[in-house]
């Protein structure tokens, strides 16, 4: 199975200077997590990197310190998450039929996550990793007053891996740029083209290392796999 990782985000959220994916978490910076994770993972056989070309140097030094067998390719980001995975479509071997995205910032995922998703990706054209929300979620006005209580059964947190058959997925990318959709991650694309997206259950722990406190939520879970 083909993975492309996207590491080409700035880290805003973060209120870093710097790619948020360098940053160190307990010693080593948090895109290594991820790549072990890749690494580990049985069913993958090659890793897209993407990343913007002033992290090229950054991101293959923290290849040339952990261990990876695969074959492991860059591939150059875009302005943003959309437009970086765009590019990663692109930079596939010509052979990939299926493909797996998995957020670099999400360095928490387990390699069976990844084997599960690759493996039911083998039966749908498209799936995302994703699980039950424990909130009760209010939808809210411009005027910040309450105006609806979904019903909780029906929501899901969308995490990655997301997974696809290339070529549906090339075309859904495709119509989003020629009619201008933005979206936040590739399911949305696949859902606007009336293609089904199969639920996978996710990880709690694979959460997406957005703000400070993500960082020391992440160390915490770390610690506790030693
Ligand atoms: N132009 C972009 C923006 C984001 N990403 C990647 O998409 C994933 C999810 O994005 P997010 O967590 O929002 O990362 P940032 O864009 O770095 O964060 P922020 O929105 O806070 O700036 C991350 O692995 C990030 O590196 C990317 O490849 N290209
Ligand atoms: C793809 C994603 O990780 C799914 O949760 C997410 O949508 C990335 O974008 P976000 O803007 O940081 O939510």
């Amino acid at each position: 199975m083909h993975l492309l990782i996207p590491a080409a985000g700035m880290g805003k959220r973060m209120g870093s200077d710097r790619n948020k994916l360098l940053i160190t978490l307990l010693g080593k910076p948090l895109l290594a997590w991820t790549l072990i994770a890749a690494e580990n993972a049985a069913s993958i056989s090659w890793i897209g990197i993407i990343g913007q070309p002033e992290d090229r140097s950054d991101l293959e030094n923290i290849l040339s310190n952990i261990f990876i067998s695969k074959p492991v390719q860059f591939i150059q980001g875009g302005s943003t998450r959309q437009e970086s995975v765009y590019n990663g479509l692109q930079g596939l071997p010509d052979a990939a039929e299926r493909v797996l995205i998995h957020d670099g910032a999400r360095c928490l995922a387990t390699p069976d996550l990844l084997d599960r998703c690759a493996a039911i990706l083998a039966t749908c054209p498209g799936l995302i990793a994703a699980v039950t929300v424990k909130d009760t979620i209010k939808v809210v006005d411009n005027t910040g007053i309450v105006v609806d209580t979904p019903d909780r059964s029906n929501l899901w947190a969308a995490q990655t891996p997301q997974g696809f058959e290339v070529k549906l997925l090339k075309a859904c990318h495709d119509k989003g740029r020629d009619l201008g959709w933005e979206v936040t991650d590739d399911a949305a694309l696949f859902e606007k083209c009336s293609l089904p997206v199969t639920i996978v259950p996710g990880e709690e722990t694979n959460l997406k290392i957005t703000t400070p406190v993500d960082l020391a939520i992440a160390e915490f879970i770390l610690k506790s796999r030693e």
